[in-house]
């Protein structure tokens, strides 16, 4: 492989598609044509790229810049957060780190059990913030002219801010029920969110349980989306639908997200090492590494 390659590892967290691409050596970024081009390939089809930098302020321990797979950037991403916990966790045997992203400083830990808790920060409510086009003074259900798909099952979602914008349509039936794959692509582009939207569907399924499913920004229908369950676990909790600490199940898996009293989210759930190599950030071209069979081989870089 060229010398304008960096290590990356293939990875998921409950099922979303992770690449965690190691830039600190190379100080290249990631091209959006490559990210489209690592996003149709068949082996490393991915939902976002994390991509680690060099710190851009002391006393962080890396820039992480989101990449989803239609080459946008994006503010945060739970599942990956967790992915570029255990990578770095691995390579440096520490277990607790600080990030910078576009959303801000992200604290996250390892446990002892390797589940990985974040510290996603505080929810944004206000409309400017989410953002949306126009003044809502009450996010917690919003009117939204959604034409005729599959209303009026779907009405009134209740928006937030994790650092990226979500809406959450409540469902009283299976959340499978729901052709989001339909609905997904136009209400993320619904000119209320003047810049895209996560839009997901979600029920109860207990005071402390949440079943949801989830269309990406950027990206599509996914199997987990951390931030997405930040967003629906505070909403369930602001609307009293719910208390503050819920296990939310999404197809890929379950992540437990607490509503602290200071505010701030904390999501934990696990992160999977799938396979490794190296990929040249311009062009997307990567060469995969021989099979590691043990952890030290398994570490990024
Ligand atoms: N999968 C992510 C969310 C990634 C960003 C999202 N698609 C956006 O554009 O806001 C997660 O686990 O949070």
């Amino acid at each position: 492989m060229a010398l304008s390659s960096a290590p990356f590892a293939r990875m998921n967290g409950c099922g979303n598609e992770i690449l965690v691409v190691d830039l600190r050596e190379l100080q290249s970024r990631v091209r959006p044509e490559a990210a489209r081009t690592l996003a149709a390939g068949a082996e490393t089809h991915f939902d976002q790229i994390m991509a680690i930098h060099r710190p851009a302020t002391p006393g962080t321990d890396a820039y992480v810049r989101i990449i989803n797979a239609d080459g946008s950037e994006a503010e945060a991403c739970g599942n990956g957060t967790r992915c570029v916990v255990q990578a770095l966790a691995a390579e440096t045997g520490r277990t607790h780190f600080t990030f910078e992203t576009r959303a801000g400083l992200i604290l996250a830990e390892e446990h002892e059990d390797g589940t990985i808790s974040v510290d996603m920060g505080k929810p944004r409510f206000s409309w400017q913030e989410i953002p949306l086009a126009e003044e809502f003074r009450d996010t917690r259900a919003i009117e939204l002219q959604i034409g005729p798909i599959d209303a009026p099952v779907l009405h009134s979602p209740s928006v937030v801010s994790m650092g990226n914008p979500h809406a959450i349509f409540w469902v009283k039936q299976d959340v499978n029920a729901f052709a989001l794959d339909r609905f997904g692509p136009v209400l993320e582009n619904h000119p209320i969110f003047p810049e895209r939207a996560n839009i997901s569907i979600a029920e109860v399924t207990s005071p402390s349980s949440l079943t949801m499913r989830t269309w990406e920004r950027g990206v599509g229908l996914t199997r987990a989306c951390g931030s997405a369950a930040c967003a629906a676990a505070v909403s369930a909790a602001r609307t009293r639908r719910t208390g503050r600490e819920v296990a939310v199940t999404q197809p890929g898996g379950t992540l437990t997200i607490r509503w602290r009293d200071d505010d701030h989210v904390i999501m934990t759930g696990p992160a999977e090492w799938e396979w490794s190599g190296r990929l040249d950030p311009e062009t997307g071209d990567y060469l995969r590494d021989t099979v590691a069979d043990s952890a030290e081989e398994r570490e990024i870089g």
